[in-house]
């Protein structure tokens, strides 16, 4: 499953188009105890570039309402 969206967004990340596009990743489920950490998500390879401003990580849960709205918060100033 981690595989499918590492690839997922390998893609995305190395696409010429979107050099200057901004990615808000966020690392679902927090609430269930086998969730993966922000630890886990933000130094897998492939989200390095992620140093640079291009992304930026929000670890949120549906359940408890929380983390997704500071993500989008986040991303919304991208958007003109
Ligand atoms: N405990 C918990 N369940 C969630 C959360 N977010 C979604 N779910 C549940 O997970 C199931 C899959 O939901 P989605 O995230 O929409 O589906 P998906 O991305 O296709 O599948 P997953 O691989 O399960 O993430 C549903 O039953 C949701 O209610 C969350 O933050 N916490």
């Amino acid at each position: 499953m981690w595989s499918i969206s590492k690839k997922e967004l390998d893609g995305l990340l190395s696409d010429e188009s979107l050099a200057n596009v901004s990615f808000l990743v966020l690392g679902k489920k927090i609430d269930l105890p086998y969730a993966a950490s922000k630890e886990e998500l933000r130094y897998h390879p492939g989200l390095t570039n992620f140093t640079t401003g291009k992304g930026k990580v929000f670890m949120c849960s549906i359940v408890r309402k929380m983390g997704y709205s500071e993500g989008f918060k986040w991303l919304s100033q991208y958007i003109d």
